[in-house]
């Protein structure tokens, strides 16, 4: 049987990911890349399309589990009448093939084990050849991949397709560990390493990590445990960052909305750098950077809003009907049709970060300069044009408010970079252009009868991305039309969390802005947004509310997927999402204040400006109160 989506624990190497269930089963693992095909993907079918169950004989869900502090090792505990037993699952960040490896331990008493493994390559589609080499060690094979399940200790692995099994009992005291290995199949077997060892370095490597953290304010454990999970969505041989490790948790349940998230979104990624900036992490900065500029190289007009972890653009998406879908979600995607959508907002989202890295210390070297010149040329021309938006519409193209003002953000801080770098030829046109999205917006952005800015041009809906305004410092937060529109977005509110937009869809009816049936949950990182608002313009109890209770709906080792239905009472869309873990972690900034990403010794910016004043009277993302745009 499948969890819910909020049963399910993260573990992962830097490269790719599993997803573990209370009932001990790991329902979801692609290999070699978070990108790559799944050969463990009941998650979205049934155990025949691939899983890994380890768990006492009869027993259904654990008795508790957490992570070791600071690590993205898990250790799940099961009560039984015959005594305890603990699991310990982890995979050692790589450099090489990857492994699984969960570890049986006997607490006290002795405890019946069984394992159950049935591999699926190619998303759970393809039955491998199977062979016994031991008792203790079984290999199975089809097409490019293999993978070699090893037990150091005296165990029976019986092999009936499609399953490997044993029944195994450890008594308090003694340990089983079992070892899943992939290698191409072309190659000999991925030869792993002696567990105990890799169990102290992966531990090492993420106590290492975590103490890194600049965050001291009241809610360290939540934030560290948001951050480790946003660094397990990094590929570390690139530097790409994935939005999911998941592709079609539905966002409705037995709907239609349901997507790939298993790429690096330029969007979600640039959230991700600033998230981990802040927080103390350069190197991640430096890493994606480098990335960036090897992803994007070309026409800029050929830009992507995502790209595979690779850098690959051709992220066709296709469906899986031999997958029956999360709770019967149809039907199940791979590769993401966003790739080919033109969204305007991502140029100001990278821009804006790359901003960031530039006030952290991140050198900017020519080839970025290249990037931002070739961005700001195509913006000039195509800044006009109606685009999918940040939500990635599958209606009609629209103006949307948001993508007008993150082109704004473009042009704001490419001017402000270029003030370092002494690009003064562009800069003339870079402010005009800037003055005149900003006139723009706030002619056709805002609606008087309705007393605030809207989702797109001449429409009377609102959209919570808006709420991303003063942060980024198109107005200042105490602006009269901010106020209203933090009024106009509480009509998203649905049982205390928010919608990213109004719900009009629903069974049988299309939403006729995304162009999808079916409704959905609310929006985790639209309700940190609010949560941000309500504290920026000195309603901090309020948004120190809304926080907590987003707090307590993470499960029971912190993870947040993408959405949350408050009816229902249960986590939506793909697990674990960047998106809603950065809004976590910088709502927690924003309710304790502390701004470690801001300074560099002097109390200047890194262009050199005094408390983030902008040149047309605005203020930026972290600089003080400044007077309000006309
Ligand atoms: O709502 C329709 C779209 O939903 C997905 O996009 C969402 O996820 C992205 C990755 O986290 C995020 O960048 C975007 O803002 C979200 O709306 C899906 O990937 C799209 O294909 C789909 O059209």
């Amino acid at each position: 049987m499948v969890g819910r989506i909020e049963d399910y624990a993260l573990i992962g190497d830097l490269e790719t990911a599993a997803l573990v269930g209370k009932d001990g089963a790991i329902d979801w693992l692609c290999v070699p890349r978070f990108d790559s095909p799944a050969c463990f993907a009941a998650l979205l079918g049934s155990e025949d399309n691939g899983r890994w169950r380890i768990a006492p004989a009869g027993a259904a869900t654990c008795s508790r589990r957490s992570y070791v502090p600071d690590t993205l090792v898990l250790e799940t505990v099961w009560e039984t009448v015959g005594g305890a037993v603990k699991v310990t699952d982890f995979m050692p960040p790589r450099g090489g093939l990857p492994q699984v490896v969960r570890r049986v331990e006997g607490l006290s008493g002795r405890v019946a084990m069984r394992a159950d493994l049935t591999v699926r390559f190619d998303n759970g589609r393809i039955v491998p050849w199977t062979r016994t080499v031991d008792a203790r060690t079984v290999v199975a094979v089809a097409g490019p991949d293999s993978a070699l399940l090893h037990a150091d200790a005296a165990v029976d692995l019986s092999v009936t397709t499609p399953r490997t099994s044993c029944a195994f009992s450890v008594a308090a005291g003694e340990r089983v560990t079992f070892v899943l290995r992939w290698s191409p199949s072309h190659l000999p077997a991925n030869p792993g390493g002696d567990t105990e060892e890799l169990l102290a370095g992966t531990l090492d490597f993420w106590r290492t990590w975590t103490s890194k953290c600049l965050y001291q304010g009241p809610w360290r454990d939540v934030v560290v445990r948001s951050l480790v999970t946003l660094k397990a969505l990094t590929y570390e041989p690139t530097g790409g960052i994935v939005a999911a490790v998941t592709s079609s948790l539905p966002e409705c349940l037995g709907g239609e909305r349901n997507w790939d998230y298993r790429f690096c979104w330029l969007r979600d990624s640039t959230f991700t750098l600033s998230c981990l900036l802040r927080s103390g992490y350069r190197e991640e900065a430096v890493a994606w950077k480098d990335w960036l500029v090897r992803a994007v190289a070309g026409e800029p007009s050929d830009l992507q809003p995502l790209y595979g972890v690779g850098g690959q653009r051709r992220l066709v998406e296709t469906l899986a009907p031999w997958l029956a879908g999360y709770e019967g979600s149809e039907p199940v995607r791979f590769g993401n049709a966003a790739v080919g959508q033109l969204q305007l907002d991502v140029y100001g989202e990278v821009l804006n970060t790359v901003y960031s890295a530039l006030r952290a210390g991140v050198a900017i070297d020519t080839q970025v300069w290249r990037l931002i010149a070739s961005f700001m040329e195509y913006l000039e021309k195509h800044w006009r044009e109606p685009d999918a938006g940040l939500w990635e519409v599958r209606g009609p193209r629209r103006h949307f408010v948001h993508s007008k003002i993150m082109c704004w953000v473009a042009a704001d801080r490419a001017l402000r970079m270029a003030r370092v770098a002494g690009l003064r030829g562009s800069a003339e046109r870079w402010r005009a252009m800037r003055q005149e999205i900003r006139k723009d917006v706030l002619r056709h952005g805002w609606d008087d009868e309705m007393g605030c800015f809207v989702q797109y041009y001449g429409s009377r809906r609102v959209d919570a991305a808006v709420l991303l305004m003063p942060k980024l410092g198109f107005l200042p937060p105490d602006d009269r039309r901010l106020r209203g529109t933090l009024e106009a977005v509480r009509r998203l509110d649905h049982h205390g969390f928010l919608r990213r937009y109004a719900d009009t869809g629903g069974p049988g009816r299309v939403n006729e802005v995304d162009g999808l049936y079916g409704g959905e949950g609310t929006f985790l990182a639209c309700s940190l947004w609010f949560a941000d608002s309500l504290a920026m313009t000195g309603r901090r109890d309020e948004g120190r509310e809304l926080f907590e209770r987003v707090l307590d709906v993470r499960n029971d080792v912190g993870l947040l997927s993408e959405e949350w239905d408050p009816v229902s009472r249960r986590q939506l869309g793909n697990l674990p999402q960047a998106f809603s873990h950065v809004a976590l972690v910088n709502t927690a900034f924003a309710l304790h204040g502390t701004r470690a990403e801001s300074r560099n010794g002097n109390g200047r910016h890194g262009d050199g400006s005094r408390n983030g004043r902008h040149g047309d009277g605005s203020r930026t993302e972290s600089g003080s109160r400044v007077r309000a745009a006309r």
